[in-house]
């Protein structure tokens, strides 16, 4: 197979509501959409999770625009490539740029997919015919407002709570959570917020029976949290410090964490994401998907992902409705009970809304072989 085709799309989609985490506010969503083309005219999608200014990892939507135009598209474009893993390797010798990255290599695996007549899911290896989701709540006005917005959310069914914490709102906001559901499966996510000078108010957080408390320190820190591990009984998950397999290794072989969250766009793609998958079932460390507000599309990359079998925790995958009033796909994600079923379709299987996209893309620009 070869790419003959690529276009990019500069998306920009309003939030249904601003959405706070310990790194700031974020209240439209920039992004950009990756669709190409192959020799047979198959159609792959992908999109890039990098955000407009780097406060959860060093890349930006317009960095990886150029990442793209300047280096990896014409690395790609008119390449041979038997599968989509062969994507991994022609990027190598490209240092980090993983969302990047991601992007076309999720557009090639969609493709891949499509050429084959599976599912995504089922040309990873993925095995689960639906997959269990829970939300991810953000820094709130005020402890009433949260408790007000995790009722609304477990009325629709989520099956997993995941607040932002941050110094200040911490064990008071865990505290009032867990006096109004005492029996909710509940985790933190601290984006890097604290250090080790804060490991006795992280230990007081034992009392809540958190599933996991997600990067509490430095975002590419594995040490101090190994440190960090050996104190709490909450176990940690290692969100942004994980890159790659090595990375996921080197965390296990520290006892840094107990957990990893993946997210394709972070370690660089569908197949890098595998690999750590399979290390951690072999090392039974459980993984579980996370969220990068994603459109429809990333979205359908992340269900298809779940599905193999060693994510054991929902993951951050909400539906639609909780970001936008209107997704670019049809139909959009929509959990019932918490529960996504796949469909059986090929590739991402949901359709692109090329009305959707349009409406909300502020440029293009098409690449040929
Ligand atoms: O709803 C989602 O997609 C997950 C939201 C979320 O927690 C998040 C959003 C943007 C950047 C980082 C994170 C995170 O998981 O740390
Ligand atoms: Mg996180």
């Amino acid at each position: 197979m070869q790419i003959k085709r690529v276009i990019l799309h500069y998306m920009k989609l309003q939030l249904k509501q601003p959405f706070t985490a310990s790194f700031g506010t974020v209240t439209d969503k920039e992004f950009i959409l990756v669709k190409i083309m192959d020799e047979n005219g198959v159609i792959g999608w992908g999109e890039s999770v990098a955000m407009v200014l780097p406060w959860y990892s060093e890349e930006t939507v317009k960095g990886n625009w150029q990442m793209l135009k300047e280096h990896l598209i014409p690395m790609l474009i008119g390449t041979h490539l038997e599968d989509p893993s062969d994507v991994s390797t022609i990027f190598q010798k490209v240092r980090r740029n993983n969302m990047a990255k991601s992007a076309l290599e999720g557009a090639v695996w969609d493709l891949f997919a499509k050429r084959k007549g599976v599912s995504l899911a089922q040309a990873l290896g993925g095995t689960k015919k639906e997959v269990e989701v829970g939300i991810s709540i953000g820094i709130e006005a005020s402890i009433p407002k949260l408790l007000d917005v995790i009722h609304k959310n477990l009325d629709l069914g989520y099956k997993r709570i995941k607040v932002k914490i941050k110094p200040g709102w911490d064990l008071a906001v865990m505290e009032a959570i867990r006096n109004k559901f005492p029996n909710i499966q509940l985790m933190a996510d601290a984006n890097s917020a604290y250090t080790l000078a804060h490991s006795d108010l992280l230990q007081e957080l034992d009392r809540f029976d958190l599933t996991m408390i997600e990067q509490p320190l430095a975002h590419d820190d594995i040490i101090d949290h190994s440190t960090l591990q050996k104190k709490l009984k909450t176990p940690i998950c290692l969100d942004e410090s994980i890159h790659s397999v090595e990375d996921a290794r080197k965390a296990i072989e520290l006892r840094s964490c107990k957990i990893i969250n993946i997210k394709i766009g972070r370690v660089g793609g569908l197949t890098e994401a595998k690999r750590i998958h399979d290390l951690c079932k072999k090392q039974n460390v459980p993984v579980w998907c996370g969220g990068m507000m994603e459109s429809g599309i990333g979205r359908a990359h992340n269900i298809a992902m779940t599905t193999l079998d060693n994510f054991i925790f929902p993951g951050d995958t909400a539906g639609s409705k909780n970001y936008w009033e209107e997704d670019i796909i049809d139909p959009e994600v929509t959990p019932h009970n918490g529960v996504i079923t796949l469909l059986d379709k090929p590739g991402i299987g949901y359709e692109p809304n090329y009305e959707k996209i349009e409406k909300n893309s502020l440029y293009s620009e098409v690449f040929h072989a």
